[in-house]
């Protein structure tokens, strides 16, 4: 079965929230849902929301916590100190924000559980059995316990999630360097390697790391942002990329 990828690919490095699961949705839930109690908080009723719209996708998406929560809080003119990854939620700073949003995630997690996309399965299936290698390269902290409840985990080889690249000192996304560093663990060349992302940030990694293709995965309707910051092609299913030849 044909995987509508260049010839010469031999691994697939892929995205977790929005491109194997239906978990961006819960992030960017949760996001809007801290920072509008937050700037509640801080200027009352009048607020101006988190737009999940522009400010998720501009800020957030894709990126680490601390650094999607710093974003954010810039972009209104908020400075907080980054405080400890270990601060608890109801600290006023960037980590214990980040905190807060996390309790929500786990929440959701928790009694929702996790949906994954159909179509994704199956495109790993076929992954699978044309024996390319698989690496997922996650901005999120939550990725091994997501792989593992959804029981994904079985196609993958690698991970390079958030905790790995603290540990590395990675740069991270829009920063290639998380995607090189799943390339590097499934011992194969960047040009060998394609990668799959739901987020701006992600594509803008994708593209600076020359990556054998960039496959963008448009789930909101954004094909012509994920084109513009770095996506060779656009599909909204994974599944798509397998009729394509
Ligand atoms: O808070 P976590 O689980 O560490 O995730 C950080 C980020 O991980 C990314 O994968 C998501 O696109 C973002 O929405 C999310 O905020």
């Amino acid at each position: 079965m044909s995987l509508g990828l260049p010839d010469g690919v031999r691994a697939c490095l892929f995205d977790l929230d929005g491109v194997l699961t239906d978990t961006a949705s819960v992030h960017a839930a949760a996001w809007k849902k801290m920072f509008d109690d937050y700037l509640r908080s801080r200027d009352g009723d009048g607020f101006t929301p988190f737009d999940i719209a522009s400010d998720y996708p501009r800020y957030v998406d894709g990126r680490r916590r601390p650094d999607g929560t710093r974003a954010f809080l810039e972009s209104r003119g908020i400075h907080l100190p980054d405080g400890e990854p270990d601060d608890p939620p109801s600290a006023e700073t960037v980590n214990g924000l980040g905190n807060r949003k996390n309790d929500l995630v786990q929440q959701v997690i928790a009694t929702e559980g996790v949906t994954v996309y159909p179509g994704s399965v199956r495109y790993l299936e076929a992954v699978h059995a044309a024996g390319l290698r698989v690496a997922v390269v996650s901005s999120s902290a939550n990725t091994a316990q997501v792989l593992q409840v959804t029981g994904l985990d079985k196609y993958v080889e690698a991970r390079v999630d958030a905790q790995a690249a603290t540990a590395a000192g990675l740069a991270g996304k829009p920063a290639p360097d998380t995607f090189l560093e799943g390339a590097l663990r499934l011992d194969v060349r960047p040009g060998e390697a394609a990668v799959f992302e739901d987020a701006i940030a992600g594509v803008q990694a994708g593209h600076a790391g020359h990556f054998a293709i960039v496959v963008g995965v448009d789930r909101v309707g954004h094909a012509d942002a994920l084109r513009e910051h770095g996506a060779d092609t656009v599909v909204t299913d994974l599944e798509q990329l397998l009729e394509t030849r």
